[in-house]
Order: structure tokens, then sequence, then C-alpha cells
């Protein structure tokens, strides 16, 4: 009998002329589409938002893209780590129908002058540090939600800020884009999985999960913000960029009105910055 199986290619398209080809073929029949944004390199935690995204749509986009908007001229940009054929490899095996690949003249060609700036949730905390951060991450989140249209896109709670964020633009932008929060993937000792976990060496890598230890120690009451960054810089740490409880809903200050609370925190550990938080 003649082998006519194939197995399952996942859907690629580089330009957007490719990427309305490719959508208007998954929508037939009115199928939703579920959204993941990434910038690749992907690890279980990018995979538990695919599934999720599965689970809710009947077809799932992601899209690879590390977005030099939201990298200042000093950060990591160049060295963040690729893995196309790996990342393509690992979303076929969680059943994602079309990964969206752009190149930076597709979502920046010469004539770009836009930017979508935010206060709110974006004031504080990463924009201390990161000031160029939220504008380049909601306006590549905006450029790929109107390319892609979806109807859910989904976001991982480790990036807890950037999250609220998403939702605030959706929200003043009339968007209809239904936004889901997914809970951290991590590693058994706790630390948080994260594209740039792979440039800490072994000796930075059997410290990183003191961070998280840190944060559900200040949660529990066995420690304050202050000794736990004491604590941290003396396991090896080095600047600590914040840690800070916040209202979970607006990302300001903890006030009698807030309802849930969130402890956030952004450090470093040798050219690694890691960032977490949990419920608090
Ligand atoms: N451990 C995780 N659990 C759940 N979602 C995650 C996790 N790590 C990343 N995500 C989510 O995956 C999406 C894409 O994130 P991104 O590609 O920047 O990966 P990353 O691992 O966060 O990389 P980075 O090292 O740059 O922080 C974001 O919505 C992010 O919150
Ligand atoms: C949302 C995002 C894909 C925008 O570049 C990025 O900030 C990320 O991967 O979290
Ligand atoms: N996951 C957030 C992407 C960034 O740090 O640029």
């Amino acid at each position: 009998m003649p082998d006519t199986a194939k197995p399952f290619e996942i859907a690629r398209a580089r330009t957007l002329p490719a990427l309305k080809a490719e959508l208007a073929a998954l929508r037939t029949g009115g199928a939703t589409i579920g959204f993941v944004p990434t910038m690749g390199a992907l690890h279980d935690g990018h995979l538990a938002l695919v599934r999720h995204a599965k689970s809710l749509c009947d077809k799932v986009v992601v899209s690879i893209f590390v977005n030099p908007l939201q990298f200042a001229p000093t950060e990591d940009l160049d060295r963040y780590p690729r893995d196309e054929a790996g990342d393509i490899a690992r979303l076929q095996s969680v059943g994602c129908d079309l990964v969206y690949l752009p190149t930076v003249d597709v979502l920046y060609p010469k004539n770009f002058v836009s930017r979508i700036e935010l206060a709110g949730p974006a004031l504080g905390l990463e924009t201390d540090f990161r000031p160029q951060f939220f504008s380049g991450v909601a306006t590549v989140v905006s450029k790929l939600f109107n390319q892609v249209r979806p109807d859910v896109a989904v976001f991982g709670e480790k990036d807890f800020q950037q999250l609220a964020v998403v939702r605030a633009m959706v929200r003043d932008f009339d968007m209809g884009i239904e936004i889901i929060g997914m809970p951290t993937v991590r590693e058994a000792d706790g630390l948080a999985l994260s594209s740039r976990n792979a440039y800490l060496s072994p000796e930075e890598r059997a410290i990183a999960p003191k961070l998280h230890q840190a944060l559900e120690a200040i949660r529990d009451g066995h420690l304050t913000i202050d000794t736990a960054k004491t604590e941290l810089q003396a396991a090896g740490f080095g600047q600590i960029d914040y840690i800070a409880l916040r209202d979970a809903d607006t990302l300001g200050e903890v006030t009698p009105e807030t309802t849930s609370r969130r402890l956030l925190a952004a450090l470093w550990l040798g050219k690694t910055r890691l960032i977490d938080n949990i419920p608090a």
C-alpha cells in the first residue's frame, strides 16, 4: 500500500502578503484564531501558552520576532538567543497551525514613524530601568494584532507588568481581542523558565532559584524586602533593580482599595537580568 500520509507541516509566513494568505486559509469556515506573540528560543513556558490557545480557539498562530524597538542600545538585542529550526519543531509538536516570522523590514519599513505610549500600569518598575521597553512592546504588539487579527491572545504572567500593559492598550484602543494571562511555568527548583536563562553559567544557574525562594519568603512573612535584598546579594546576585509589592490590578502602590497584591522583582545575576513575580 503506498504511503500517502504526509507528516503535518506547520505553515510559515515571513511577509505580510504570505501571512494574509495563510490566515485566509486558516479562517475557512469561520475558525477562531488564537495568537501567541514571542521572541523565539521557545521553552515549555511558551508551549504552555500555545497549548492553552489551542484549547480556546480552532487555530493557533505564533509569531517569532526579536523586536529591536523594546531593546535599549546597551541591551542584548544582538546576543538574544535564536533557534528558528528548533522553535518550528517545538511548535509543530504542540499543534501550532501557523508561525509568523517577520523580518525587521516587514514590521518597521523605512517610513515607519509611530509609537504607542502608555501611562498607568506602564509607569515604574520595568520602566524605571528600561524606559523604552513598554513603548516598544505596545507598538509591536499592536502591529502584530492588526496583522493577525486574532480573537484571543495569550501572554505569560512571568512578564506580569507587560500583561497589564497589553490589557490596558487593548481596552483603551477598543481592539476587541480577549487577553488571557497564563501562570508562570517553572523549573522543578522554582526558577521561572525564560529564554535568557540560557545566558546563565552553571554556577549562576545554581544560585538563580534563590530569587523565587526569596519572593516566597517575603510573601510568607519570613523576610522583609530589605533583608531579602541583603540575602540575595550575599548569595551572589548583583544589582537589584526592584523588589516591590504592588496592587495587582493597577501595578501602582498598594492602597486600602487594593483587592489583590503582587510581589514583583527584577535583578541581575552576572550579565543576566532575571525577572519574576508571585501573588502576595
Ligand atoms: N516561564 C514562563 N511561563 C509562562 N509564560 C512565559 C514564561 N516565559 C515567558 N513566557 C511568556 O511567553 C511570551 C513570550 O515571551 P518571550 O519570548 O519574551 O520569552 P521569555 O522566556 O520571557 O524571554 P526573556 O528571556 O526575553 O524574558 C510572553 O507572553 C511571556 O510572558
Ligand atoms: C510580547 C513580546 C513578544 C513583544 O515583543 C515580547 O515582549 C515577549 O516575548 O514577551
Ligand atoms: N519577555 C520580555 C521581553 C524582553 O525582555 O524584552
